[in-house]
């Protein structure tokens, strides 16, 4: 009798920013305590799972596909790992093969490999049947990365720990952002890392508490959020790329309401009053030439679901 071999499953994963992201001191195991609000955006990465009786490992095509490793290191395979692992199935990890078609820049401060990460679980989960809890996930997921749990949810999110845990924020509003892609990544911990330096050196801003920027995103008004974007990690990411200065000041200079730097960076992002707002802000930044790639999403949107083919 034939084995019955499962169809593919592909999983859609949104990228994210941070509205606002607060960072603590140094703590003794090398992270940092943050108090951050995640906003999923329609910028998006797929995923595809395939059960193979062949060659496992990883395939990566679109945006920046020749930056992401390809070999155990690559955080979908990991998440291969860690899941036929948790379940007691060491071997199923050697019998896939995952497909990453990229729309998230890598190293942007977007959280492309967590949300890659996140989407595998749940392709995975599907692929071997085991109906698991998004909550159960999550908890796999804080083992891969700060920001992996995050991409399994979605919407708009209040995270705190190294980011890890999460309380979903009410935000019925849909946000117009546009995204100004720089020409190579910036490292995770090289910026916090200097961000320890400026604080070590010199007094640099530190954005507030989360509450205002709550009561902003539940009153839906862009202008009100605008006011109150805001990153502890930004001075770092401009100290180590003094270009985002221009790149920053372009964006409001082209009509967005406000711009931030996304994450540890260089990804700037800037919200715009509503989408054809968004439209000709894109435009006239793509002509500014501060930047290699400008991209329009939305949010917030929902975490790493299977796609319906
Ligand atoms: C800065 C943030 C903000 O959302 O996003 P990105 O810019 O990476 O997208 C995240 O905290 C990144 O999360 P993630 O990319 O998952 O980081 P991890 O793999 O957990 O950690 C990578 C390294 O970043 C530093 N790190 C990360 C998180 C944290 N709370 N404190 C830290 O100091 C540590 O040096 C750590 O070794
Ligand atoms: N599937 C993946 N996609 C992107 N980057 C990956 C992946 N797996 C591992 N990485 C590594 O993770 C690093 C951080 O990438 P990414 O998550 O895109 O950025 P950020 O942490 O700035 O949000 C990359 O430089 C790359 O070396």
């Amino acid at each position: 009798m034939l084995a019955v071999v499962p169809p593919p499953v592909t999983v859609r994963v949104p990228s994210k920013i941070n509205l606002l992201l607060s960072v603590g001191d140094l703590r003794d195991d090398g992270y940092h305590d943050l108090t951050t609000v995640f906003h999923a955006l329609s910028l998006t990465d797929e995923v595809t799972v395939t059960a193979t009786t062949g060659e496992p490992g990883v395939e990566v095509t679109g945006e920046g596909e020749r930056l992401v490793p390809t070999g155990d290191d690559n955080l979908a395979l990991r998440a291969v790992r860690a899941l036929a692992e948790h379940v007691g199935r060491p071997e199923d990890a050697d019998r896939v093969r995952v497909v990453i078609r990229k729309g998230i820049p890598v190293a942007g401060g977007m959280a492309g490999g967590s949300a890659d990460a996140a989407a595998t679980l749940v392709a995975c989960s599907a692929l071997w049947h085991l109906d698991l809890h998004r909550d159960e996930l999550a908890e796999i997921a804080a083992t891969l990365g700060s920001d992996v749990p995050f991409a399994l949810y979605g919407g708009t999110a209040l995270g705190t720990g190294r980011g890890e845990r999460l309380v979903p924020v009410l935000s019925r509003h849909t946000y117009h952002w546009v995204l100004a892609f720089d020409q190579r990544g910036l490292s995770t911990p090289k910026v916090f890392g200097e961000l320890d330096r400026l604080r070590a050196t010199g007094d640099p801003p530190r954005v507030g508490a989360p509450e205002a920027l709550l009561e902003a995103l539940a009153s839906g008004d862009p202008r009100r959020l605008a006011l109150l974007l805001g990153n502890d990690l930004q001075a770092a990411a401009v100290s180590l790329r003094p270009g985002l200065r221009r790149t920053l000041r372009a964006g409001v200079t082209a009509g967005a309401l406000a711009g931030v730097v996304s994450g540890s960076g260089p990804t700037c992002a800037f919200l715009c009053s509503d989408g054809e707002s968004a439209l000709r802000v894109a435009a006239e930044l793509a002509g500014a030439g501060v930047c290699r790639t400008v991209r329009v999403a939305h949010g917030p949107v929902p975490g790493a679901r299977v796609r319906d083919e």
